[in-house]
C-alpha cells in the first residue's frame, strides 16, 4: 500500500500543499488519540460555554479545536484559520499561501456515546493583497478549494481526501504511524436505494421535500415503485463516508423549525469540503438552487441547504423543487 506522500506526488500537489496536508494530518492523529482515551482522560461531556453557532460546546469540541488550531497556525505554511468553534477567523503567518477552514470535531451528539465523530477540512489558497487578520478572505467560493478532507475517527482512523485529482481514501497505520492509501478515485453509484435525513423533522420542511420524502417512504407501493432504505449516522462525516462508500442521498434541507436557522449545516466547515469530495467521486453536491460549490460566501459561519450524493437521485430529488 501506498504512503501518502508519494500518493500526493503522483497526484502532482505542489510541495507546500504536502507539507501543509502533513501538518493537518499531524493534528488529526493527535485529536485520534484523544478521542480514544476520551472517557479515560475526563474528556467526555460537555463546556458551558457556548459557540459562535450557539451550540454548547462538548469537552473534546474545544480540545480539538484548539489542537488543530495550533498545529496548523505553528506550521508557518498558514496566513489564517477560520473554525466552526472560533467566534472569528484567527491570523497566522502574513505570508502563509493558504487558509484553512475546520470542523475540529464533526457530529458532537456522537462523542457522548463512543460513536461515530470526525474532523473536516478545507483549504483555499490565500489572498496575497489581505490581511492576515480579515475574515473576508474566507468569503472565497467552495469551487476554489485545492484540497479538502476529512478523517473519521472510526474502528479504523480514515482519511478520504481530495485535491481536485480524485477522491481517495487512507487508513491511519498505528504500526508505522501514518496514513495509507486503500483505495484510489473512488465512485459514487449513480443510483442508490438509500436516503440519509432526520425524520423527526419532516413537518417543518418545505413542500417538494416532503413529497420526495414521501414518495420514498412509500416504497415499492408509491409512484417509485422500489423500496428504500434510510440511515441516519447524526454524524455527516458517518453519513458522507457511508455515501462515499456505497452510494445514497444526504441531505439536510431547509426547515422552518426555528424561523432564524433556516438551514443547520455550515458552508465553510461541512458543506463546502463534503461538496469536494462527493464531485470528486462523481456524485453531485446542491442545494434547491445551485450548486453548493458555486455560492459567494456572506459570512464565514454562513449555513447552508445540503442535498448530495448518487448523481440520478439528487437530480431526482431536485425535480420536484421545479
Ligand atoms: O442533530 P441532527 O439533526 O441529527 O444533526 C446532525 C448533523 O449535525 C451535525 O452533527 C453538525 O455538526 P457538529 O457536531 O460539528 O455541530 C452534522 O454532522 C450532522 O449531519
Ligand atoms: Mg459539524
Ligand atoms: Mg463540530
Amino acid at each position: 500500500m501506498q504512503r501518502l506522500a508519494p500518493a500526493l506526488r503522483d497526484d502532482d500537489v505542489p510541495l507546500d500543499l504536502i507539507s501543509l496536508i502533513k501538518t493537518i494530518l499531524a493534528a488529526t492523529k493527535e485529536i485520534s488519540f484523544r478521542v480514544s482515551q476520551a472517557q479515560l482522560g475526563g474528556l467526555m461531556g460537555s463546556t458551558l460555554d457556548e459557540n459562535i453557532q450557539g451550540e454548547i460546546q462538548k469537552k473534546l469540541d474545544v480540545v480539538a479545536n484548539e489542537l488543530f488550531k495550533d498545529i496548523v497556525l505553528e506550521s508557518g505554511f498558514v496566513k489564517a484559520i477560520s473554525s466552526e468553534e472560533e467566534d472569528t477567523s484567527v491570523a497566522g503567518d502574513e505570508n502563509g499561501k493558504f487558509l484553512v477552514s475546520f470542523d475540529p470535531l464533526d457530529g458532537s451528539s456522537n462523542i457522548d456515546i463512543n460513536s461515530l465523530i470526525g474532523t473536516i477540512f478545507s483549504i483555499h489558497e490565500a489572498i496575497p493583497e489581505m490581511a492576515a487578520d480579515s475574515p473576508d478572505q474566507f468569503k472565497q467560493a467552495g469551487h476554489k478549494q485545492v484540497c479538502a478532507g476529512y478523517v473519521l475517527y472510526g474502528p479504523s482512523t480514515m482519511l478520504v481526501m481530495t485535491t481536485g485529482k480524485g477522491t481517495h481514501f487512507y487508513v491511519l497505520d498505528r504500526t508505522h504511524g501514518g496514513y495509507l492509501l486503500v483505495e484510489r478515485n473512488v465512485q459514487v453509484p449513480k443510483d442508490t436505494r438509500e436516503f440519509a435525513i432526520n425524520m423527526s423533522n419532516q413537518r417543518f420542511w418545505e413542500a417538494p421535500m416532503q413529497n420526495y420524502i414521501a414518495d420514498l417512504v412509500a416504497g415499492d407501493a408509491g409512484p417509485r415503485g422500489e423500496y428504500f432504505n434510510m440511515r441516519w449516522i447524526a454524524a455527516m462525516v458517518g453519513d458522507i463516508h457511508r455515501v462515499l462508500s456505497r452510494g445514497g442521498i444526504f441531505t439536510y434541507p431547509a426547515d422552518n423549525k426555528n424561523p432564524d436557522k433556516p438551514y443547520k449545516l455550515r458552508l465553510m466547515y461541512e458543506a463546502n469540503p463534503m461538496s469536494f469530495l462527493i464531485e470528486q467521486a462523481g456524485g453531485l453536491a446542491m442545494t434547491s438552487k445551485g450548486r453548493i460549490m458555486d455560492i459567494a460566501p456572506t459570512d464565514i459561519h454562513q449555513r447552508v441547504e445540503v442535498i448530495m450524493g448518487s448523481a440520478n437521485e439528487v437530480e431526482k430529488c431536485l425535480s420536484y423543487y421545479k
